[in-house]
């Protein structure tokens, strides 16, 4: 796929971590998937939550393994525990039991401190409602992890160009969110997930407040980019056509365990 660039101009990047280098493609689930190299490892995870005087078992004995660069989808009903299973997944909520390890490190064996800064270094998040700050430009949306994570303003400001450049957002750097359109704010923020080069990106409903062209731009862009880039992808989402198009493997919960599983690789991603 040829990215859009948003202009001749293409910033280079400096003062942010090096770009990951291609690891092969041994199971042939995509050309930055090596599924020898687990960057993300569920094991044994139980979470509950209770409402009221009833206990509601979200996730039981839930177990994944994702390789560097492989793109999974997680469908099901809604209540299944989809959102849930992004935030144990991302640091943000805690397990009961089990263990999250991300490129090699046990999220939930860190002091919360330490999480906070492995997340913004290893994990990216895209949300529904994008979550981008009000006040800030595109640029400083997506340079802000950056800054936050001790990068000098200007290497920071230079991969977010670079970012909103790849993402067909050259002509937009300098624009506030409530000057974009939805598919615009999306796209800024998957640049925002990818600003750190984190080995992980988790998509919760990325497309669920997007009309269909937007959806298929944003869809494509998160799967180029974290291809380009070398990151996995976890995206959760109720549109099962958007799953059979981008996924390699496509996660069904019910009920917090996987009950299906559709490994499916098309050797064209
Ligand atoms: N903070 C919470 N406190 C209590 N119950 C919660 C909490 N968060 C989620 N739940 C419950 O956990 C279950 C799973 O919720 P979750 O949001 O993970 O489902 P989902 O599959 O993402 O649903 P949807 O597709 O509607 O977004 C639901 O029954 C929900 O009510």
């Amino acid at each position: 796929m040829t990215l859009p660039t948003g202009g001749a101009h293409r910033p280079t990047d400096r003062g942010v971590p090096a770009q990951r280098q291609p690891t092969g493609d041994p199971a042939g689930c995509g050309h930055r998937c090596d599924r020898a190299t687990p960057v993300l490892q569920i094991e044994g995870v139980d979470k509950q939550y209770r409402r009221g005087d009833e206990q509601v078992n979200v996730l039981v004995d839930f177990d994944l393994t994702l390789a560097a660069g492989e793109f999974v989808t997680v469908t099901g009903p809604s209540g299944a525990g989809k959102s849930t299973l992004l935030h144990v997944a991302g640091g943000l909520d805690p397990p009961d039991t089990g263990s999250v390890v991300v490129s090699g490190r046990d999220l939930w064996a860190m002091r919360s401190s330490s999480r906070a800064a492995f997340r913004r270094r290893n994990l990216g998040f895209v949300f529904q409602f994008f979550n981008l700050v009000p006040m800030l430009t595109a640029v400083e949306n997506v340079s802000l992890p950056l800054v936050l994570d001790g990068v000098p303003a200007r290497s920071a400001d230079t991969r977010a160009e670079e970012l909103l450049y790849r993402v067909g957002l050259g002509d937009r750097l300098r624009h506030r969110p409530a000057e974009l359109s939805g598919g615009q704010m999306q796209r800024v923020a998957v640049a925002r997930a990818l600003a750190a080069r984190p080995s992980v990106i988790l998509a919760d409903e990325p497309t669920g407040n997007l009309d269909s062209r937007s959806s298929t731009e944003v869809l494509d862009l998160l799967r180029a980019l974290s291809h380009e880039d070398g990151a996995a992808v976890v995206m959760a989402t109720h549109d099962e056509a958007a799953a059979a198009r981008y996924a390699v493997r496509r996660l069904r919960l019910v009920d917090g365990s996987v009950r299906a599983v559709d490994e499916a690789p098309n050797l064209e991603r």
